[in-house]
C-alpha cells in the first residue's frame, strides 16, 4: 500500500519522563514536508548519549520524545524540493548535518553545520517548528534531529547521508555515531602521526574506535586506561598496545602516565563524560606539543579545570563531534571502507535484539562485556 503523502502510524519507543521507562507506542508519523525525508528505520543501535538524555541530565532533553541517532535505514518518501535521496535509497540518519552552504560548512574549518541545527537541539523541524511524531494528536519530540527509536522517522534533507545499497544495514548502523567519532577523533581532530604515543580514557565503543584509529594512524604505543580490567583484552584486537587501571595506582593516573612515556603522550582522548579524567587526559600530555581531545560527554553544570600553565606550556586542549567527520559526504566513505574490510564495524556489536526489548538493552549498556546493542526494528 503507498504510504507516500499519508500519516504513518507505527512502533516507537517513547521516553515520556527521564528515567521512566521507555514505553512501545503507536505513534502517527506525519508526511515529510518540503525539504525533509521520511525514512524507514530497519536497524538502531543504542548510545551512551541516548541514555544520557534519558537520564535528564542533557539540557537539551525535551519529554516526551523519541531517542536514538545511531541507525540506518530506507528513504520512504521525500519532501518538496529533495533532490539528493530519493524512495528507496539506503540511507544512514546524521545528527550532525552539513548543509554544505551555511556559515560553518563553507569554513573548510569544521564538521559542524548551522542549519538546522536551532531546530534539532528544541525537538522539532525547521520548516514550521513542529514536530512530525504525535500520539493521538498529542505532540512528541524528536531528537538529535534524528529520532531512530522509531520505525519511521522525518529528518532535515541535509541530515541524511545515501550509502552503498549493498552494505548491511544492521552493521552499517553505528557509523551513524560511535565508531566514525573515535576514528575521526584521530584522523581529523587530532591529526596523529606515525610514531606517536596515544592514551586513550575509557576503553568502550568510542575509546575502541580511537584505539583502531590511532594503530591505522601508525602509532608507536597505544595506551588504554579504564577503571574495569575486564576491557583489556578485548582492547588488544583494536590496538591498544599497554593498559593501566587508575585504581591500581596510588599516584594520580597523569603522573603514571607521564612516568611512563619519558614526559608525556603525544596525544590523549578522554571517551568517558568524566570532566576530572579529561583534566588527567590533559595533563598526561607531553610538555610543549601534547594535544587531548575531548569525546566523551559531560552533564550540563560540569566543568573543566586545569592550571592554565598547562597550556602556557604547550599543550592543546581540544574537543571534538562527530569526530569531525562532515556527515553527508563522508558517512559513505566509512561505509565504502568497512566494506572493503578497511574498518571494523561487526567486532563493536556484542548484542542484537528487538524494538520492543530497548529497555533491557539501555540496562545491558552498563554490563561491562556490552558494546553496541544493534535493535531489529521490526521484528
Ligand atoms: N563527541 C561526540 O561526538 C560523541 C559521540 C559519541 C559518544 N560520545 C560520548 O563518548 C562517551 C563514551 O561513549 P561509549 O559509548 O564508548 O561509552 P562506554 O560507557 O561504553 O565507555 C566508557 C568506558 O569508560 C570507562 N570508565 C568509566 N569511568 C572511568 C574512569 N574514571 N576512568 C577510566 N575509565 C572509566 C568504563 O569502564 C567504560 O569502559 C560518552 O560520554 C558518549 O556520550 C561522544
Ligand atoms: N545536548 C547535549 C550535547 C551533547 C553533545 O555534545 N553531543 C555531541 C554528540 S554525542 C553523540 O553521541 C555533539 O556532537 N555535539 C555537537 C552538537 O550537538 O552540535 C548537551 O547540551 O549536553
Ligand atoms: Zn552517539
Ligand atoms: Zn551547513
Amino acid at each position: 500500500m503507498a504510504t507516500q503523502g499519508q500519516v504513518i502510524t507505527c512502533k516507537a519507543a517513547v521516553a515520556w519522563e527521564p528515567n521512566k521507562p521507555l514505553v512501545i507506542e503507536d505513534v502517527q508519523v506525519a508526511p515529510p514536508q518540503a525539504g525533509e525525508v521520511r525514512v524507514k528505520i530497519l536497524y538502531t543501535a543504542l548510545c551512551h548519549t541516548d541514555a544520557y538524555t534519558w537520564s535528564g541530565k542533557d539540557p537539551e532533553g525535551l519529554f516526551p520524545c523519541v531517542l536514538g541517532h545511531e541507525a540506518a535505514g530506507i528513504v520512504e518518501s521525500v519532501g518538496e524540493g529533495v533532490t539528493h535521496v530519493q524512495r528507496g535509497d539506503h540511507v544512514i540518519p546524521c545528527y550532525q548535518a552539513e548543509c554544505g552552504e551555511c556559515k560553518f560548512c563553507k569554513s573548510g574549518k569544521t564538521n559542524l553545520c548551522g542549519k538546522v541545527r536551532a531546530a534539532t537541539g528544541v525537538g522539532v523541524m525547521m520548516s514550521d517548528h513542529k514536530s512530525r511524531f504525535s500520539i493521538n494528536g498529542k505532540s512528541i519530540y524528536h531528537f538529535m534531529g534524528t529520532s531512530t527509536f522509531s520505525q519511521y522517522t522525518v529528518v532535515h534533507d541535509v541530515s541524511v547521508a545515501k550509502i552503498d545499497p549493498v552494505a548491511p544495514l544492521e552493521k552499517v548502523c553505528l557509523l551513524g555515531c560511535g565508531v566514525p567519532t573515535g576514528l575521526g577523533a584521530v584522523w581529523n581532530t587530532a591529526k596523529v602521526e606515525p610514531g606517536s604515543i596515544v592514551a586513550v580514557f575509557g576503553l568502550g565503543t568510542v575509546g575502541l574506535a580511537v584505539a583502531e584509529g590511532a594503530k591505522a594512524a601508525g602509532a608507536s604505543r597505544i595506551i588504554g586506561i579504564d577503571i574495569d580490567s575486564k576491557k583489556f583484552d578485548r582492547a588488544k584486537n583494536f590496538g591498544a598496545t599497554e593498559f593501566i587501571n587508575p585504581k591500581e595506582h596510588e599516584k594520580p593516573i597523569q603522573q603514571v602516565i607521564v612516568d611512563l612515556t619519558d614526559g608525556g603522550v603525544d596525544y590523549s582522548f578522554e571517551c568517558i563524560g568524566n570532566v576530572s579524567v579529561m583534566r588527567a587526559a590533559l595533563e598526561c600530555c607531553h610538555k610543549g606539543w601534547g594535544t587531548s581531545v575531548i569525546v566523551g560527554v559531560a552533564a550540563s553544570g560540569q566543568e573543566i579545570s586545569t592550571r592554565p600553565f598547562q597550556l602556557v606550556t604547550g599543550r592543546v586542549w581540544k574537543g571534538t563531534a562527530f569526530g569531525g567527520f562532515k556527515s553527508r559526504s563522508q558517512v559513505p566513505l566509512l561505509v565504502d571502507k568497512y566494506l572493503k574490510k578497511e574498518i571494523k564495524v561487526d567486532e563493536y556489536i556484542t548484542h542484537n535484539m528487538t524494538l520492543t526489548d530497548i529497555n533491557k538493552a539501555f540496562d545491558l549498556m552498563h554490563d561491562g562485556e556490552c558494546l553496541r546493542v544493534v535493535l531489529d526494528m521490526f521484528v
